[in-house]
């Protein structure tokens, strides 16, 4: 969950801003467990950019409820 937390964030940046990027640092706050076999929906926006780095939010939530989520990260 964690990487894909990464690679939904990476690929963000990639689209919105120009030239290759990297991730520092990825926090993420495990809030439920998430389901086995059932579709998620996966959200992620930059919050702020400041020179070079970019802050993005990105969250999973269960995709058929779409109810609060249950993976908050920040990177
Ligand atoms: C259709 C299109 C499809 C496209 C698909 C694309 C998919 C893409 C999917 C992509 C998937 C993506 C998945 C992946 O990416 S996977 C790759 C995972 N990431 C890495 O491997 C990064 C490895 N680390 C580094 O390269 C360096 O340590 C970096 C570059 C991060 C810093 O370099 P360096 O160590 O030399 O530092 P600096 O002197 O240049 O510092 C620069 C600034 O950064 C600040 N800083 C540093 N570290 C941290 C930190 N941990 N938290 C917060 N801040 C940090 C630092 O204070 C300074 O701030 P300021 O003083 O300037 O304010």
């Amino acid at each position: 969950m964690a990487s894909l937390l990464d690679e939904v964030c990476g690929e963000v940046v990639e689209r919105r801003t120009s030239g290759r990027s990297r991730t520092a640092y990825l926090h993420v706050n495990f809030r439920a467990i998430a389901p086995l076999n059932r579709p998620l929906q996966i959200e992620a926006r930059i919050r702020r950019s400041v020179g070079r780095k970019t802050y993005v939010d990105a969250t999973i939530r269960d995709g058929e409820t779409g109810l609060r989520p249950m993976l908050r990260a920040s990177t």
